[in-house]
């Protein structure tokens, strides 16, 4: 028997189409959402990322703005650009796409940005309001794992879930937004240093593979008809290649494609903080 497949591809369609019927009332009000985007260097990778963040939104009807800098940039250029993004209003939310060159600090450029803005939820005033349970632009991924395994008809509440990868943009935030009430899932967060990997994902209803190595998680670590989500973005030859090794297929009841899983359903929660931060805009105007 093999898994049931969790569309990522279909799901940020049905999403997309939500979202354009609220940038249409938006504009209506006079407000025409924008996505910004500051790429820094000239990565063949990120670079496709950020065009793909474009087409989606001309395909939803929010504005789109590329701001560019060289690899060699400096950190007072980064701060010029990230100020000017701050101050100009055609722009209602955007994200520094990471990583940066490693001669600039990335907490730091994230730390400039307008918590208003923040489209990427990663800004330190967001990710210490989901600390604290408040109110908070959520990082992208999270965001959407949550809604992609939830508009499959899984439920988070009480399920035993086990995070493979404690990263500031996936792992930890995760954890942090199943473990609210409004999720009540049960998280074992693990790690590099974690003694038996086996032993905790073997009982896991739900696996969040989110380590960056690939075919890491194998079908003798997971339990019957498990549910197996993979963040995991590798390049092997060329090809991307995910966490979850493909005999995970034979033995989970749900599994996420990758590519078509979590990628594109990222992006379609760029897409809806984008729309929500323009929301908000137009209800502080009162
Ligand atoms: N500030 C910031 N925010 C991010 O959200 C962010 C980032 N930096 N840096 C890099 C990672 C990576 N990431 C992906 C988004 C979509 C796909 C995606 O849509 N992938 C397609 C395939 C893409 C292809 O064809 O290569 C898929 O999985 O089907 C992948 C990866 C966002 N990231």
């Amino acid at each position: 028997m093999t898994a049931q497949k969790l569309d990522g591809v279909a799901t940020a369609a049905a999403i997309k189409a939500e979202l354009t019927a609220r940038v249409e009332v938006l504009r209506g009000q006079g407000v025409v959402p924008g996505l910004a985007t500051v790429l820094v260097g000239d990565d063949p990778a990120s670079q496709n990322y950020v065009r793909m963040k474009h087409r989606d939104c001309q395909q939803v009807g929010i504005a789109s703005i590329q701001v560019e800098l060289p690899a060699d940039a400096t950190a007072a250029q980064v701060e010029e650009a990230i100020r000017g993004l701050n101050e100009d209003p055609a722009c209602t939310g955007y994200i520094v796409q990471l990583p940066i060159p490693k001669h600039l600090d990335e907490n730091w450029a994230l730390s400039l940005i307008d918590p208003d803005k923040d489209a990427d939820g990663l800004h330190p005033i967001n990710l210490g309001r989901l600390v604290l349970n408040e109110p908070a632009t959520l990082p992208c991924t999270p965001r959407g794992i949550v809604e992609l395994v939830r508009r499959h008809g899984i439920d988070w509440r009480g399920a035993e879930v086990v995070v493979v990868g404690r990263g500031i943009t996936v792992g930890r935030p995760l954890g942090l937004i199943l473990t609210r009430r409004s999720e009540n899932a049960t998280v074992t967060l693990c790690h590099t240093g974690t003694r038996d990997l086996t032993d905790h994902t073997r009982r896991a209803d739900i696996v969040v593979a989110a380590a960056g190595v690939p075919g890491m998680v194998t079908a003798s670590m997971i339990r019957e008809g498990a549910v197996c989500i993979d963040v995991g973005v590798s390049r092997v030859d060329g090809k991307t290649v995910g966490d979850l090794a493909l005999d995970v297929w034979d033995k989970a009841a749900w599994v996420t494609p990758n590519p078509g899983g979590v990628g594109p359903m990222t992006r379609a929660m760029l897409l809806s903080n984008v729309v929500d931060r323009a929301e908000a805009l137009v209800a502080s105007r009162g």
